[in-house]
């Protein structure tokens, strides 16, 4: 993927389950209105409250495979059982129209991203410590008591590679963790614009 000159950053966030992605997701969003979150698709089965093109694009293995087939996807992985990738198209397009877009997806799917797209600005959400982590997924009452044991085993690989991120933010207070990852992303925006010599035009009138 050719980035331009005009168009929008590329954000992947990941961090262990749990960890608060998708809290920080939604927050994010709402103080930013130039962030669109890119919708991923899943073979996982919905969960209470979680809507079809919202949430995910709930699929079955078939219509996934067929997906990874026919290349529509900009990267994909299997976690804890279960497919997930993010849909190429809409955020080739959407990028395009200089808007940023968000990726909220596990580690082994951000790689694949960093490889293709290195531009992208690669987020690292830590949670406080281990005990808090396994809190969190206990109190969103989502997981099974296996889904649970298996997400803090991947966890645990999961920290392993925060290295490979351009960021580690920990998610200590939401409020907090937000304004450092919009302090990132305006930083972001001027290097963008240093790199691209937007000001050069003018400097040579000065
Ligand atoms: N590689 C990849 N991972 C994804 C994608 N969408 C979601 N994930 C990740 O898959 C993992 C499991 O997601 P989910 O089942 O919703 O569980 P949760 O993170 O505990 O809420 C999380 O780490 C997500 O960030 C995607 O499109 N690609
Ligand atoms: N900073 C935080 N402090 C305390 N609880 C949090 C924080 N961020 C998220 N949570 C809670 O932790 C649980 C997991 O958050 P969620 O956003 O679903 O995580 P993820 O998308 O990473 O799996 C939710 O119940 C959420 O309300």
């Amino acid at each position: 993927m050719k980035m331009e000159n005009d168009s929008g950053l590329l954000l992947v966030l990941s961090g262990p389950s749990g960890v608060g992605k998708g809290t920080i997701c939604k927050a994010l969003r709402e103080r930013m209105t130039n962030l669109v979150y890119s919708v991923s698709a899943t073979t996982r089965a919905p969960r209470a409250g979680e809507i079809e093109g919202v949430n995910y694009f709930f699929k079955s293995r078939a219509e996934f495979e067929r997906m990874i087939a026919e290349n529509e996807l900009l990267e994909w992985a299997e976690y804890v059982g279960n497919y997930y990738g993010t849909p190429r198209r809409f955020v080739e397009e959407t990028l395009a129209s200089g808007r940023d877009v968000i990726l909220e997806i596990e580690v082994q799917g951000a790689l694949q991203v960093k490889e293709k797209f290195p531009e992208g600005i690669f987020l690292f959400l830590a949670p406080p410590d281990l005990a808090e982590l396994q809190n969190r997924i206990v109190g969103r009452g989502t997981e099974s008591e296996e889904s649970i044991r298996n997400r803090m085993e991947v966890a645990k690989a999961e920290i392993e590679l925060m290295d490979k991120y351009d960021y580690v933010v920990v998610n200590d207070v939401v409020d907090c963790a937000c304004e450092k990852i919009e302090a990132i992303i305006m930083a972001e925006h001027l290097r963008k614009e240093r790199q691209i010599h937007k000001f050069r035009k003018w400097l040579k009138e000065v």
